[in-house]
């Protein structure tokens, strides 16, 4: 019979962070936003965090992204420490904002992958056509981000993203400033990108259909501090669950368990 492989020898989690603590300092002193928060994401899981307002969501995201340091605890990407942003972990943000105003939809793909993966204009200019078309955006290839609706540029924002080829997707709540209807195509649209890209992703929202329908895992979060209270698997739940009895009692039971009264919404 084969040995089996010692577990040392298992390949790390895509990204870990153990016992996260965030701190901020503040004239009027620390502030502390995160303690003690554990959790890993294997390739093509789809972690959300999800919580009340202010209780280090976001700030969660942006230790994963490297833009603020751990108090203590780590964040790690497949085993190695992070001490800052890297072309391994893309942000995708809720703003608007988040485009270059002066370079075309085609530019603001094309432009990271010439500077954080080295390609040359043209290589850069093919793989950015081929992530906007993946996003259904290829007649705004030449449009300019003021000429585009709220879902156009977030569409943008996931083709910049995903050109890159991250190693995570982190996403802090990207669709919240959108209306109800173009929200629910781009959750659809991300699902599907993701079931044909396998992208591993970090999700913050505090909408909980939302979290149950993007997510394989829930990590739910206590109010300020930001606490680990409890982790619900979610991965047989998608699309075609929304609105069953199934899809609906855990909608309930994670508001229950965040704020012990039934709701759908934070
Ligand atoms: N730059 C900062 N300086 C000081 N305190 C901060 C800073 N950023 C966030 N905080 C505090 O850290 C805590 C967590 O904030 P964070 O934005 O991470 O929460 P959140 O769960 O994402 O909230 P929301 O859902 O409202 O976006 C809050 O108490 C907030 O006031």
């Amino acid at each position: 019979m084969p040995a089996l492989a010692p577990l040392a020898d298992a390949a790390p989690p895509v990204l870990e962070a153990r016992r996260l603590t965030l701190d901020y300092v503040t004239e009027a002193g620390s502030v502390r936003a995160v303690e003690n928060v554990d959790f890993s994401v294997g390739a093509g899981e789809r972690l959300v965090l999800l919580g009340p307002s202010g209780c280090g969501k976001s700030s969660i995201l942006k230790a994963l992204a490297g833009f603020i340091p751990a108090t203590s605890g780590t964040v790690l990407v497949r085993g190695h420490p992070v001490s800052g942003p890297g072309p391994d972990r893309i942000v995708v943000f809720q703003e608007f904002d988040q485009l270059l105003p002066w370079k075309t939809v085609r530019d603001n793909v094309a432009f990271p992958l010439r500077i954080a993966r080295k390609l040359s204009r043209r290589e850069a200019e093919a793989r950015a056509e081929g992530a906007i078309a993946r996003v259904g955006l290829t007649r705004a290839l030449d449009a300019f981000p003021h000429a585009l609706s709220g879902g156009m540029k977030q569409r943008v924002a996931i083709a910049r993203a995903l050109a890159t080829d991250p190693d995570v997707l982190l996403m802090d709540e990207p669709f919240a400033a959108l209306d109800a209807l173009t929200r629910r195509q781009l959750q659809e649209d991300l699902l599907k990108l993701a079931d044909e890209l396998g992208f591993t992703l970090v999700f913050v929202t505090h909408a909980i259909d939302e979290a149950v329908l993007i997510g394989t895992r829930l990590h739910l979060l206590s109010p300020h501090p930001g606490r680990t209270l409890t982790t619900r698997d979610t991965a047989h739940l998608g699309l075609a669950d929304m609105g069953t009895p199934a899809f609906e009692s855990l909608t309930r039971e994670v508001h229950t368990l965040l704020f012990g009264s039934e709701r759908g919404h934070v």
